[in-house]
This record gives C-alpha cells, structure tokens and sequence, in this order.
C-alpha cells in the first residue's frame, strides 16, 4: 500500500466490496436458472434459441457504447494502456458477431427477424444512456467490466468439472468462459478499481447505482429466455 493515501487505501477494491453487499443481485445475475439448466444439462433448447437471438441484437447495441468508452479513455485515462484493454473487447466483440452469425443458422434462427424485447430494449437504451459525453469514464468502465464479468462468470460456470453441459452448447459456453476472456474481465477490473481508488464521493455513488441497474438488467435479460416477456 506504499504511496496511497489513506482514502485510497480505504476505497481499494471498492469492486468486492459492492459485490459483497450486493451478492444476491450478483448470484441472481451470475447463476439465472437459464445458466443452471446449461450446466446440468436440462436446457430448453427454445429458451437457448431466444437468448441467441436477442443477445445478437444486445451486442450490436454493445459496439458503440464500447466504442464511448475509448473515447472517454483517450480523453480522461491516467494510464495509456487502458485503451489497448477496452480496444482488445473491441476486437473480441467483432469475433462473437461473426459467431453469432454462424451459430444462428445451426439452430434454425434468423437473426434479421429478431424483434428486441422490452428487457433488451431496456437493456439498449441504458447502454445509450451512458454514452452521453456527461457520464464519466470511472463510472462506463466499472459498468463495462460488469457487463463483461456477469457473462464470464455464468458460462465458466457451465465449464466447471462435473458439469453436464450439453456438447452442443460447449463452445457457446467457452465463449465468454475461457480463461483468456477471464483474463481480460481481470484488467478491465483493475482499470475500474484503479479509478474507484481516486474517484469522488459523488462518483462513486452514480457507479454503485450503475452497477446495480446492470445487474439488474442481466436477470431480466436472462428472464427474456422463458419466453413470457
Ligand atoms: C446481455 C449480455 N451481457 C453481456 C454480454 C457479454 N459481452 C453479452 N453478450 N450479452
């Protein structure tokens, strides 16, 4: 802790310490029924279908409010190198549209017929919401590693020793549950706390809030599978 000043020191790892006093949003986010049936084998391939189809159009969403973001790292980033981080998500966002593309078409989804749901319009207009030049970098990218984290998070689960993952559904869940994306959710943590350590008061209440409607949004985005929204 050399060269800190005390409130820094205080407010280090301000991430587990929200995800601490928030976990039953976070559990609720991070293991959805949705993701539980993926792992023990018990999915409904309908509801996997929905989720493929809607998620389609969240991440086409999801580019340019990424794109807001190295913006706002150019602009107010202490530390060069935080661009190269949110340009590598970039990249690995051009990778899972040309998946979804080719996964669609195995499972019978036509991805030009997607309708967004309300919970993915939600979902769209909070992401636009953010890209306003008055929200502050601190708080888009602790709310971009969230985004990045609950997703990480679930499908590493369905990789777990002993999972019952069906084969078909392995790669999808490798996706976003390797380690190398575990690795890049770890810098784009660090980045956030880093910013979280220096952060006002004020800021870092807009972040908690933020963080919470995320969360929020990740259930109700995975509710959108049931197919009763
Ligand atoms: C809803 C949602 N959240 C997160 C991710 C991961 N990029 C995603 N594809 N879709």
């Amino acid at each position: 802790m050399e060269g800190k000043t005390r409130e820094e020191v205080e407010k280090s790892g301000m991430i587990d310490t929200w995800l601490m006093k928030h976990r039953l949003i976070y559990t609720g986010a991070t293991r959805h029924p949705l993701i539980l049936s993926i792992r023990d084998g018990t999915v409904d391939l309908s509801a996997y279908k929905r989720w493929l189809g809607q998620d389609y159009i969240f991440v086409r969403a999801f580019v340019p409010f990424v794109a807001s973001i190295l913006i706002k790292a150019w602009k107010e980033s202490d530390d060069a190198t935080d661009m190269e981080v949110i340009l590598s998500g970039m990249a690995s966002l051009n990778d899972e549209i040309a998946w979804f593309k080719s996964e669609a078409p195995k499972w019978g989804v036509q991805l030009t017929d997607i309708v967004p749901q309300k919970a993915n319009q939600d979902y769209c207009r909070f992401l636009e919401s953010l890209m306003s030049l008055d929200v502050k970098y601190t708080v888009v990218i602790t709310v971009f590693w969230a985004i990045e984290a609950v997703y990480q998070t679930s499908f590493a689960l369905c990789l777990e020793d002993g999972s019952k993952t069906p084969a078909e559904l392995r790669e999808t869940c490798q996706r976003w549950g390797n380690d190398g994306f575990g690795q890049y959710c770890n810098s784009l943590k660090k980045i956030a706390n880093r910013r979280l350590e220096k952060a006002s008061d004020d800021v870092l209440s807009a972040v908690e809030v933020a963080l919470l409607r995320v969360l929020e949004l990740e259930v109700e985005f995975w509710n959108m599978s049931r197919g009763d929204a």
